[in-house]
């Protein structure tokens, strides 16, 4: 082995964790189709299959299959900076076994691989996965330090490899042999689904597991070793199967990723609550893990990550299934008369906290964690969705002042839905843009001197009433207003921003302008700069022409 040589690229990240395993982990992952019943065999009884684990993350896979693993990858560039140790390189191939419940919690998944052909000679490697309960077979592998090779030496026209895997001494026949070509834009099993599977902490009996994580944010992921998806076949004779097996037209990937591995293994119970998130956090320094523990937990209990999650997320744009976990600004409480709004903003990948109105020294920074309504509706919501009770300056209101807000507060809902009726502002352009005159008035009643994300709707909701019907002049004054209230929550840099100042340049140049009619079509000579505050105001607002 000594004179292999290797085209893995190095392991750029050792320094980062002295104290883990890490290196670069190259090859290719199948995914093999099995009926469920034949898993269901094969696997020991005591540890449950989560379907519904990996229904929700491919919906489509074939009703009645499990997707089990053909693993064939190459270990290159060990270091663990901290005893100075430099491994030699070594590779290993196994059937393995994902989304395994061995807690009862029908919800960690778990990754069995009891069986596995390593490198014959690497006695870091035997030994050490021996530690963990495996059975190894050492191995001689085809090409002996690499992930894969082409095949014919590249002669191939369409990319074609393999990884060819088998046991060392003559006495055993175990086997497992990958051959595959790229894809070509088949890839039925998505990246996010493979970083799922691969990083399920794995075991081989459930008294130890190995949290042995890949990383797919380092530069080895970069281009042009970005991961590849391929098509291919397995053919293996290796446990749980006893005799040998054949599967054609199985999907997977190729990938070149960074990993890291505790020297030790943990409790498998230590490592519950696997969600597809669980290594990212693991890979963070101690100060940024220990940030995140520090987070408020309305859930504590079973699954501790999954409550601060749950309770601080906050979510990455508008609907967003994807939220962010920020170790200072999921400190700002919630309150139902915010002075601040948090938005995501895609342009910068941040999360911006911006005062809406001022703020007097020492005040509470606040936001607003909903979506506003009548007080019973929000109870009902922060109970739900954060498991707290709101005790803010509104909700603590004697019963009298918040029934009072909670009118307003279903006036403002009742005016928002009345506003977003295409129809209305098709056939009585004037009626809808009184409802946003009403609007703004009762916003400021309600949320006095502040600059809301729904003033911001509402001069873009007037906006497009005007220009839908040819008014340039007002369109480009609601346009500007949209672009100042967006300014004060969002920042100049947000693009929603941006995109409402390229509109109050250019009215004429959004999508509806004349849609409906012409028949605000102002004259050309008009100039509202003539006109004092209070003119202005009444030419903005004014229904008919
Ligand atoms: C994202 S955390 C905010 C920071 C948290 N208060 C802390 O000390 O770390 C959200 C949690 O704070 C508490 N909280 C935030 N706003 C609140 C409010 N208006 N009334 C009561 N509790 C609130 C609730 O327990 C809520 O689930």
């Amino acid at each position: 082995q000594d004179e292999c040589t290797t085209q893995s690229s190095a392991n750029p990240h050792a320094l980062d964790y002295p104290n883990l395993i890490s290196g670069n982990l190259n090859g290719t992952t199948l995914i093999v189709p099995i009926p469920l019943t034949i898993a269901r065999d094969l696997i020991p009884s005591e540890y449950g299959i989560i379907e519904h684990a990996y229904r929700a993350l491919l919906p489509t896979f074939p009703d009645g299959m499990y997707p089990m693993m053909a693993v064939g990858v190459h270990d290159h560039d060990l270091q663990f900076p901290a005893y100075g140790m430099h491994p030699a390189d070594f590779s290993r191939a196994a059937l393995e076994f994902p989304f395994l419940d061995i807690l009862g919690d029908n919800y960690s998944s778990f990754r069995w691989a009891a069986t596995m052909l390593i490198t014959a000679g690497n006695e870091v490697a035997i030994t050490g996965s021996e530690g963990f309960g495996i059975t190894v077979y050492p191995g001689v592998f085809d090409p002996p330090c690499n992930a894969y090779a082409d095949v014919d030496g590249g002669a191939s026209s369409d990319g074609a490899t393999y990884f060819h895997a088998a046991s060392h001494e003559v006495t055993f026949d175990r086997f497992v042999d990958l051959e595959m070509a790229p894809a070509m834009g088949d890839d039925p099993y998505g990246l996010e689904f493979l970083k799922n599977i691969t990083n399920q902490p794995v075991f081989a009996n459930p008294s130890i597991c190995d949290n042995y994580q890949r990383l797919f944010n380092t530069s080895l992921t970069l281009p042009p070793n970005e991961p590849v998806p391929v098509r291919g076949s397995v053919r293996a004779l290796i446990e749980p199967f006893e005799v040998a097996q054949s599967w054609e037209d199985v999907f997977g990937w190729q990938v070149s990723t960074g990993f890291l591995e505790p020297p030790v293994g943990d409790s498998c119970e230590s490592l519950k609550g696997y969600s597809g998130v669980w290594p990212k956090l693991k890979s963070l320094t101690k100060e940024e893990q220990r940030q995140f523990f520090a987070l408020h937990n309305n859930f504590p209990g079973k699954y501790p990550f999954a409550g601060i999650v749950k309770t601080n997320a906050l979510p990455c744009g508008s609907g967003a299934r994807v939220g962010g976990v920020y170790p200072t600004i999921c400190r700002i409480n919630h309150s139902c008369l915010p002075n601040c709004h948090n938005n995501w903003n895609e342009d910068l990948h941040l999360e911006t906290i911006h005062a809406i109105k001022d703020i007097r020294a020492g005040e509470e920074i606040t936001i607003d964690y909903s979506d506003g309504g009548p007080s019973d509706a929000r109870r009902i919501k922060f109970q739900q969705s954060f498991g707290f009770d709101c005790h803010c300056v509104v909700c603590s209101l004697p019963p009298a002042e918040l029934k009072a807000s909670d009118d307003r507060r279903r006036r403002l809902q009742a005016l928002h839905e009345a506003i977003g009726n295409p129809y209305r502002m098709m056939s009585d352009p004037a009626a809808s843009l009184a409802d946003c005159h009403a609007l703004l008035r009762a916003l400021e009643e309600e949320y006095p001197h502040t600059t809301s994300a729904s003033v911001a709707r509402l001069y873009y909701d007037a906006f497009q009433i005007a220009v839908a019907h040819g008014d340039r002049a007002r369109g480009e004054r609601f346009a500007e207003r949209a672009y100042r209230a967006r300014v004060v929550m969002e920042g100049e840099d947000s693009p929603a921003t941006k995109d409402m100042k390229a509109l109050s340049l250019n009215p004429s140049s959004h999508s509806s302008f004349g849609a409906y009619s012409m028949k605000w079509k102002g004259p050309k000579k008009f100039n509202p700069e003539k006109l004092n505050d209070a003119e202005l105001e009444v030419w903005l607002w004014r229904q008919n022409k």
